[in-house]
C-alpha cells in the first residue's frame, strides 16, 4: 500500500497548493454601505473611457496608431517624457527631502510655489516659461548671450513638462519622508553610522519605493502634458509635436485616427497606473515593526512642549554632587540581586571591553524641567526608574547624544562626550562616534535588511567588511538560537525574535555604553526572562543605564536604582 504524503509534503509537491497553506490575514471588510458612491465615483472615469473605446475603429485600429505621424508624436512623447521624469527625479527628490525635514517660513513659501503647478492651468505655466525663457523672455538677454535658445526646441517640451510633473516627485518623497519620520536614521546613528552611510543605506532604501511611484507619475503627467507645451514649445513635427497635440491637431482633419491614437494614450496610462500600483509601496501591508518606533520619538519630536510641571530636587545623596537646578526627585536603591535562569544559547560572541568605562552624567533641561546628576561606576548596570514623563527617557537621549540641553556635561573616563553651558557648545560628540549603543523598547529593525543585515549594519559602520561582518552577524543569530531566521526581514519575525535580533544588532560592535529602554516592556511572559537572563548575560562587564517600569526587570538586571519622582 503506497504511504500516503503528509500534510506538508503535499504541500511541498503541489505549486499550487503552497499559497494555500499560507494564513491569510482578516481585513476590517467593505464598508458596503459607502458602496454606491463608491461605484459612481469610478463610473465618472470609467464610462467615458469605455465611450472612448467603442468609438475606436477597431478593424483600422494598427493602421491608425502606426502611421507615421502618429509613431513620430509617440517616439517624441516617449522620449521627452523620459527625460522629464529623470529630471523631476534629480531635482525634485532633495527638494522633498529638504522640505520634509525643515518647518522654516521661507521653505513653507518655496513649497507653496513648487506645489502651484498642480492647481494651474497648464496654459499658465506655457506662458510662464515663455516670459523667463522665452525669446523675449526676462532671461533672453543672457541666454543669448550663451548662445542658448529653448523656446520652440524639444528641450522646451521637456521643460514645460518638468514645469507641470515636478509636484508629483516633491509631493511623494515629502510625505514618504514625514511618514517614515527619523526614527530609523536616529537607530542608524546610534549604532555608528555616520551621515553619508546613513543615507545611503537607510534614508534613500526606505524612499525607495515612494521616488519609483513618483518617478512612475512624473512621467505619465508628463506623457499627457499638452497646454504648457503647446504655449511654450509650439507644435512642430519631429521636434516639438507630442502625441497629445497629434490628437488635437488629427481631431479636425482625422476624427478616426484622433481616437485611434487616444485609445493608445489611454491604454499606455494605464500600464503606468497599474505599474504604479504594483510597486512595493503601494501594496497592502500588514502591521509591521515601524509602526510602533514612530509612536514614541526618543527626542520627543512633535510633543507639545510647556504643559508639564515638574519640579525637581534631589532627596537622596547621589553618586555626584546635584546640580543646582536638579529638577526630579530621586531616591537611590539598593538592588536586591535575583537567580537567574540559566541561559539556553551560547554566550553571543561580542568582545568585551578590555575594562569597562565609568560614566558621568550632569545636564539641566530647563524646558523639559528635568536636571539631573549621577555617576554610573564601570561595570555597573544602573536603573532609571520613575513615572511616565519624568525624564527617563530624556537621560538616554542626552547620553546618546541625541539631545543637547543648554547645560550638559557627559563624561565616559576621561573621554568628554557632551559639554554645554549656557546655551554655548563646548564638546558635542556626534552619536555615531559616541560607542553609545541604545536599545529601545521598539528596536527599530531596519525594515528593509534581513536580520543578517541589520545585525552587520554596525560592524560595517565599523569597517568591517562585508562578507565578514554577515558571517560575524549570522553566528551571533547561531548563538541567540535564531540562526535560521537569519534572512528574514523584521516583519515576519515574533516580537522575541525581534528583540533577539535587536540585542545581537545593539552589542555586535560592542559599545562602551549601553542604554536600555524597556528592552522587555514588548515580550510576552515567556519571552521576557529568557531575554532578562540573556541581557544578564551581557551586560556583565558592560556600563549600562537601563530604563525601566517593571520592577522584575529592574531586580534582574540593575545593580543599583535611581527612582526619579516628580515634585
Ligand atoms: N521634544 C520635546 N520638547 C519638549 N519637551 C519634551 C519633549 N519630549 C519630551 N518632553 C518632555 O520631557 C519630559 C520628560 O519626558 P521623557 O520622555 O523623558 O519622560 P519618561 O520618564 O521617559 O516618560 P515615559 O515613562 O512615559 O517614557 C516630559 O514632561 C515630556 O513632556
Amino acid at each position: 500500500m503506497r504511504a500516503r504524503p503528509s500534510p506538508a509534503a503535499r504541500t511541498e509537491t503541489r505549486g499550487s497548493s503552497w499559497s494555500r497553506s499560507h494564513s491569510r490575514e482578516r481585513s476590517p471588510g467593505l464598508p458596503w454601505g459607502l458602496a454606491p458612491f463608491a461605484l459612481l465615483g469610478a463610473l465618472v472615469v470609467i464610462l467615458p473611457v469605455a465611450g472612448l473605446a467603442l468609438r475606436v475603429p477597431w478593424s483600422e485600429f494598427g493602421g491608425l496608431v502606426t502611421s507615421p505621424d502618429s509613431l513620430t508624436a509617440l517616439r517624441l512623447s516617449l522620449l521627452t517624457a523620459c527625460a522629464s521624469a529623470g529630471v523631476c527625479v534629480i531635482l525634485g527628490v532633495p527638494l522633498g527631502m529638504v522640505l520634509a525635514r525643515s518647518e522654516a517660513v521661507l521653505l513653507r513659501t518655496v513649497r507653496a510655489f513648487v506645489l502651484l503647478p498642480v492647481v494651474l492651468p497648464p496654459v499658465v505655466g506655457g506662458l510662464a516659461l515663455l516670459a523667463t525663457f522665452g525669446r523675449q523672455g526676462i532671461l533672453a538677454a543672457p541666454m543669448e548671450a550663451t548662445g542658448i535658445d529653448i523656446a520652440f526646441t524639444t528641450a522646451a517640451v521637456v521643460c514645460a513638462q518638468v514645469f507641470v510633473s515636478l509636484p508629483f516627485v516633491v509631493m511623494g518623497v515629502e510625505s514618504a519622508m514625514r511618514t517614515h519620520g527619523t526614527d530609523f536614521e536616529t537607530a542608524a546613528a546610534v549604532l555608528g553610522a555616520g551621515p553619508g552611510r546613513t543615507f545611503a543605506t537607510v534614508t534613500l532604501p526606505l524612499l525607495a519605493p515612494a521616488i519609483a511611484s513618483s518617478a512612475v507619475l512624473s512621467f505619465a503627467r508628463s506623457l499627457g502634458e499638452f497646454g504648457a507645451t503647446l504655449t511654450f514649445a509650439g507644435s512642430l513635427t519631429g521636434t516639438t509635436r507630442t502625441l497629445p497635440l497629434e490628437i488635437y491637431l488629427r481631431r479636425e482633419t482625422d476624427p478616426d485616427a484622433a481616437v485611434a491614437v487616444s485609445m493608445l494614450l489611454v491604454a499606455i496610462a494605464l500600464l503606468v497606473v497599474v505599474a504604479v500600483y504594483s510597486l512595493p509601496g503601494h501594496r497592502r501591508s500588514g502591521p509591521s515593526s515601524t509602526s510602533a518606533a514612530r509612536s514614541r520619538p526618543l527626542t520627543g519630536e512633535g510633543q507639545v512642549a510647556g504643559s508639564r510641571d515638574m519640579r525637581t530636587h534631589p532627596s537622596v545623596e547621589p553618586l555626584t554632587r546635584p546640580s543646582p537646578d536638579a529638577a526630579t526627585t530621586t531616591a537611590e536603591v539598593p538592588v536586591a540581586p535575583v537567580p537567574i535562569a540559566p541561559v539556553a544559547t551560547a554566550p553571543v560572541p561580542t568582545a568585551r571591553p578590555a575594562s569597562p568605562p565609568r560614566l558621568v552624567v550632569d545636564f539641566a533641561a530647563p524646558d523639559r524641567r528635568i536636571a539631573q546628576s549621577f555617576a554610573v561606576a564601570p561595570g555597573e548596570t544602573l536603573a532609571l526608574t520613575g513615572p511616565n514623563g519624568v525624564g527617563k527617557s530624556t537621560i538616554l537621549a542626552v547620553v546618546a547624544g541625541l539631545l543637547l540641553p543648554p547645560r550638559a556635561r557627559v563624561d565616559v573616563d576621561d573621554r568628554v562626550l557632551t559639554r554645554t553651558r549656557g546655551g554655548r557648545t563646548g564638546a558635542d560628540v556626534p552619536p555615531h562616534r559616541r560607542s553609545v549603543t541604545l536599545l529601545l523598547q521598539d528596536p527599530r529593525l531596519f525594515p528593509h535588511m534581513s536580520a543578517v543585515g541589520n545585525i552587520a549594519f554596525g560592524l560595517r559602520a565599523a569597517g568591517v567588511t562585508g562578507a565578514d561582518a554577515k558571517v560575524r552577524a549570522q553566528r551571533m543569530l547561531e548563538d541567540l538560537g535564531i540562526g535560521h531566521l537569519g534572512r528574514m526581514r523584521p516583519r515576519g519575525l515574533s516580537g522575541g525574535q525581534r528583540a533577539r535580533v535587536a540585542l545581537a544588532r545593539a552589542l555586535a560592535t560592542d559599545p562602551q555604553i549601553v542604554l536600555l529602554d524597556e528592552p522587555s516592556a514588548s515580550l510576552d511572559a515567556d519571552s521576557a526572562p529568557q531575554i532578562r537572563a540573556l541581557l544578564r548575560e551581557l551586560l556583565a562587564d558592560r556600563t549600562c543605564l537601563l530604563v525601566s517600569h517593571d520592577p522584575a526587570e529592574v531586580r534582574a538586571l540593575a545593580d543599583r536604582e535611581i527612582r526619579l519622582t516628580h515634585d
